[in-house]
């Protein structure tokens, strides 16, 4: 916290910076102080930081360094992630918001072992699985890793309980009763149990899907939009499940979203944008997502019109 003229706190937040300015959100509104001194008032809430200033994470499930991605060569070459840095911290739920295309399902991929990365460490509890081999990786998905997906993905011959079982059946490992009593009981599908996914709801399916995610106790769970295809009270009872998941069975959960609402029940939002980490917001709420949404817009908008200018020079 530093002071402006008028003696009132400063809060600076650094929203982007071009080379050119920064960016710092004032009242609410982003102003570009290119080389001016910046002028800032104190803010309330939840504040939007650049990766210079993300607040440390002294005891991360997952760890990322230099992560890119390169899809493609020559004409269609493509890179989904150009060396991403990050930290997502044990015993929290984290969103991953950006624009279409920006590397969210790409980062999610690579984090979660379904995809390799071109170049970068990734490191799960403990972990180093960016060297792994299939055969490694696999076993790691099996054992480490629950996913949810926005289709659900159950097996349809199987009932809601041999899908919730089926990672155990699978790597042969007994199933802990009073885990599995918790997680139904909490999911509220105890009387749902024995209907195969086609007698169940939407949210319902998704339900068992997050119950199959939990009930091996990963080191981390990933969710590609959960909501995606849920209405609004079959949404957030899937969130309010997942954020419980944290809070009361200390699991980590990384989702990512496109929805304030959705990302709103996460305790940090990750900001990408052309494969760069752009912004964290911690204890975020709808409000403060979407102007965090409008300010990131608006900085890569003011950022696009500067790059002719700059080429020019
Ligand atoms: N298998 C692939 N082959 C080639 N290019 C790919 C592949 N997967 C992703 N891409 C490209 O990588 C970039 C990032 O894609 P990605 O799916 O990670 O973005 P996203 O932020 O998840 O997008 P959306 O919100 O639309 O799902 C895009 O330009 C995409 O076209």
């Amino acid at each position: 916290m530093g002071r402006n003229s008028g003696d009132l706190p400063v809060d600076r937040t650094t929203v982007g910076s071009d080379g050119a300015g920064r960016w710092w959100r004032r009242a609410g509104t982003l102003v570009s102080t290119r080389g001016r001194a910046a002028e800032t008032v104190s803010e309330a809430g939840p504040r939007l930081v650049g990766p210079a200033d993300f607040s440390p994470v002294p005891d991360p499930i997952v760890t990322a360094r230099g992560l890119s991605k390169v899809y493609g060569s020559g004409n269609t070459r493509v890179r989904a992630l150009d060396g991403v840095d990050v930290d997502l911290a044990r015993g929290e739920l984290t969103a991953v918001m950006g624009p279409s295309g920006s590397g969210k399902s790409t980062l999610m991929h690579c984090l979660a072992g379904l995809d390799s990365p071109s170049e970068g460490s990734i490191v799960v509890d403990g972990v180093e699985i960016s060297r792994m081999s299939q055969r490694q990786l696999t076993k790691l998905r099996r054992t480490r890793i629950g996913f949810v997906f926005q289709a659900y993905n159950l097996v349809p011959t199987l009932t809601a309980a041999e899908n919730i079982t089926l990672p155990m059946d699978i790597a042969r490992r007994p199933v802990d009763r009073e885990r599995f009593d918790t997680i139904v009981r909490t999911l509220e599908l105890t009387d749902r149990l024995h209907h195969r996914p086609t007698e169940l709801s939407g949210g319902q399916q998704q339900r068992v899907a997050c119950a199959r995610a939990l009930i091996a106790a990963p080191s981390v769970v990933f969710a590609d939009e959960p909501t995606g295809n849920l209405d609004s009270t079959a949404a957030a009872e899937v969130l309010g499940f997942l954020r419980t998941s944290v809070d009361e069975l200390g699991q980590s959960v990384v989702m990512v979203t496109h929805e304030p609402t959705a990302a709103a029940y996460a305790h940090r939002v990750l900001f990408l944008a052309d494969g760069r980490l752009e912004a964290e917001l911690r204890d975020p709420d709808a409000d403060s997502i979407l102007d965090a949404l409008r300010e990131l817009g608006a900085a890569r908008e003011e950022r696009r019109d500067l790059a002719p200018a700059a080429a020019r020079r």
